[in-house]
């Protein structure tokens, strides 16, 4: 396990009833580290930020987080989780701060009532994802993309030491998008250390610092996002080399366009 990893795999595996998605991925992220994770649909990206907390089974190598072994890992508030196309119920009505207010419950003991350090805090996760304005509307008024910054929150609040988002800007408008990316982009200029899941690289290309590419359930590319962007125009410009990097046939269309060009303007408003 390498020294000072926020999370380190060895050849490592998870799935689910026994069964393996994910098999020898072995990966160390390191402190202020912004991974993206990509891959084409059922590679197992899921599966793998599932396994680091819990959420799917490990079936083999060696994980550990902050040093600890995953099985012996008791310091969950440690690892911010943003859920996967999860959007807040409208079952029950809730605010913005209530929810928010509900990602520091691990942290205290049950009959300890929360406290100004609290508020503090959540004042301070409101302000980092834009939305301490909207702290007293109903949650379920607020958009997808809205409601997706309002669970980062929830997840910032416990002061995790490393952020897992799985696909934090899918079904968000390209607007909303690029907020969900000023806000992660704000994040990381504090050091704040992610493992993101991703199909819109693009959004997210002026954060990310590494991309880890899977395919089939195994890791096929981690590097640099230059690196990553080489390769694949490498293979675009049909140089004849065989490229190590499986990059060449990633799926992703024109991800050196993706990597180099300029967001679409953003829409003035009247
Ligand atoms: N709860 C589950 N039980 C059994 N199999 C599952 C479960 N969740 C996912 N799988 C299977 O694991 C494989 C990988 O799925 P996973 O969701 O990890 O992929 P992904 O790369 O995150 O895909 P996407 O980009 O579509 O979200 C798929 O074949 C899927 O059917």
């Amino acid at each position: 396990m390498s020294e000072g990893a926020l999370i380190s795999l060895r050849s490592a595996s998870f799935g689910y009833a026994d069964r393996k998605v994910v098999d020898g991925v072995s990966l160390d992220q390191g402190p202020g580290e912004v991974i993206a994770l990509l891959g084409p649909n059922g590679s197992g990206k899921t599966t793998l930020v599932k396994g680091l907390l819990g959420l799917s089974e490990h079936l083999g190598g060696e994980v550990s987080l902050f040093g600890t072994p995953l099985d012996r890992f008791r310091e969950r508030p440690r690892i911010g989780y943003v859920p996967q196309r999860h959007s807040l119920s409208t079952s029950v009505r809730a605010t913005v701060r209530e929810i928010v207010e509900v990602g520091r419950l691990p942290l205290r003991p049950w009959w300890r009532p929360s406290g100004t350090e609290d508020a503090r805090l959540v004042d301070e996760a409101l302000d980092a994802v834009g939305l301490r304005d909207r702290e007293r509307e109903d949650v379920a008024a607020l958009s997808g993309g809205q409601q997706r910054r309002v669970l980062i929150a929830r997840a910032l609040v416990a002061q995790p030491d490393v952020l897992v988002m799985d696909e934090p800007t899918a079904g968000v408008d390209i607007d909303n998008q690029r907020v969900l990316a000023e806000v992660l982009g704000r994040l990381a200029a504090r050091g704040t250390s992610m493992l993101v899941v991703t199909h819109e690289l693009a959004a997210l290309r002026d954060v990310v610092t590494r991309i880890v590419c899977m395919d089939g359930g195994h890791v096929d590319f981690d590097g640099s996002p230059s690196a990553y962007a080489r390769g694949h125009r490498g293979h675009e410009l049909g140089d004849g080399h065989h490229h190590e990097s499986p990059s060449h046939d990633h799926p992703a269309p024109g991800i050196a366009a993706i990597l180099t060009d300029p967001l679409p303007p953003r829409e003035v408003q009247p």
